[in-house]
């Protein structure tokens, strides 16, 4: 099956969130012993589960898997980030010894961390954490060019569709995503700026950490890339001319999430940027999405408003890996116990009155 028939398969089977268990999801809310409503956006999640797995109670997910899709961008020879592309591999290799922020943060919660290389400028060995499906050693430079071509945009597209029947077929019942890229925060801002139609100056943040001058610059690049954007291009155009291949990946995994009906949690800025592309191949796979966190990126504040989702968590994280998407998983998993193991009012005898 070539990529783009991939493609076309998988977004036929992509439905809509099954609204008979929305329906008992929050009909069974209403009988559990609290005031309605009093667990707020834990109860809008429940539902949400319900609806992506077509299930109520939907089931606690104890199986996570934090998929981590890692690439490398030619933009960092036009001078938007302080930091040089080897740090993509040391963090890789970090990922694959256990000692990254995401490795800590997901032995905390019991879940597996899975890392793609999707396109590192570096060959990095394939073992049971890191996966090989590189694509090509690093994109284009975005501020000269397309970052890469239709082809490669549609193979790796393909690619992220592939890991998540993987992760599908492997039994996790909640995918994570994470992202690793020097450079990656240019992409995203060009993504969000071209699907948000908000200015670059609005959408482009300071990344790891860029002082004035270089935001400056980066804003420049961004802008002059999101024009180049010709009028009417398809998702898979405005992925080949201003993304990356994680962005890529990201946006085939969140696909191929929802049409085996996995819930996904989504990270910051830059798995945002993705959201926003699968969204622009099917607006149905978004709603198989929870927000993870909302990062200090000002892209990411945007990019949540169109997809219409709200962030569990907003604790000024600007890490990325997968950081905030795993840190939403126990208010994840508690959103889905609450549903199915407290009490209704009959069951504890209460007298919920009439106006309960
Ligand atoms: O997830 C976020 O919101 C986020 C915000 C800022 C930076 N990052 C991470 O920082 C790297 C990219 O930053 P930069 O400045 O090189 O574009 C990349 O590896 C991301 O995972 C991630
Ligand atoms: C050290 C470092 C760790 C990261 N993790 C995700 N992006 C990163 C960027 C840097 C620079």
């Amino acid at each position: 099956m070539t990529p783009s028939q991939l493609l076309e398969q998988t977004l036929a089977s992509i439905t809509s969130l099954d609204a008979d268990a929305m329906r008992a999801a929050t009909e069974r809310q209403a009988i559990l012993t609290k005031p309605a409503g009093s667990l707020g956006v834990l109860e809008e999640t429940s539902v949400r589960l319900a609806g992506i797995t077509g299930v109520c109670p939907p089931a606690v997910p104890q199986k996570v898997a934090v998929a981590v899709f890692a690439a490398d961008h030619g933009v960092v020879a036009s001078g938007v980030t302080p930091w040089p592309q080897s740090v993509t591999t040391s963090m890789v290799e970090n990922f694959r010894a256990g000692g990254a922020a995401v490795n800590v943060l997901s032995r905390q919660i019991g879940a597996d961390v899975a890392v793609i290389d999707m396109g590192m400028v570096d060959d990095v060995k394939e073992d049971a954490v890191v996966r090989v499906r590189k694509v090509r050693a690093g994109t284009a430079d975005l501020a000269v060019g397309a970052a890469m071509t239709r082809d490669e945009a549609l193979e790796a597209l393909g690619t992220g569709i592939r890991i998540a029947e993987e992760l599908a077929d492997a039994g996790y019942e909640l995918i994570a995503t994470g992202d690793m890229g020097i450079g990656n925060t240019t992409a995203s801002a060009c993504l969000i700026a071209h699907f948000t139609g908000r200015p670059a100056a609005e959408i482009t943040g300071r990344g790891t950490g860029i002082d004035d001058a270089m935001l400056t610059h980066k804003t420049a690049i961004v802008a002059q890339a999101v024009a180049r954007i010709a009028e009417g291009a398809g998702p898979v155009d405005v992925l080949a001319e201003v993304g990356g291949l994680e962005h890529a990946g990201i946006a085939g995994l969140i696909l191929g999430a929802a049409a085996r009906r996995v819930p996904v949690v989504l990270d910051g800025v830059i798995v945002s940027s993705a959201a926003l592309l699968a969204q622009a191949f099917s607006p149905d796979a978004v709603d198989h999405c929870l927000a993870g966190h909302r990062s200090v990126e000002p892209g990411h504040t945007a990019a949540l408003g169109a997809l219409g989702l709200r962030p569990l968590v907003d604790l000024d994280l600007r890490l990325g890996e997968g950081s905030g998407a795993v840190l939403a998983v126990p208010l994840i998993r508690s959103a889905a116990a609450v549903l199915a193991e407290m009490a209704t009012f009959a069951d504890a005898g209460i007298d919920a009155g009439t106006d309960a």
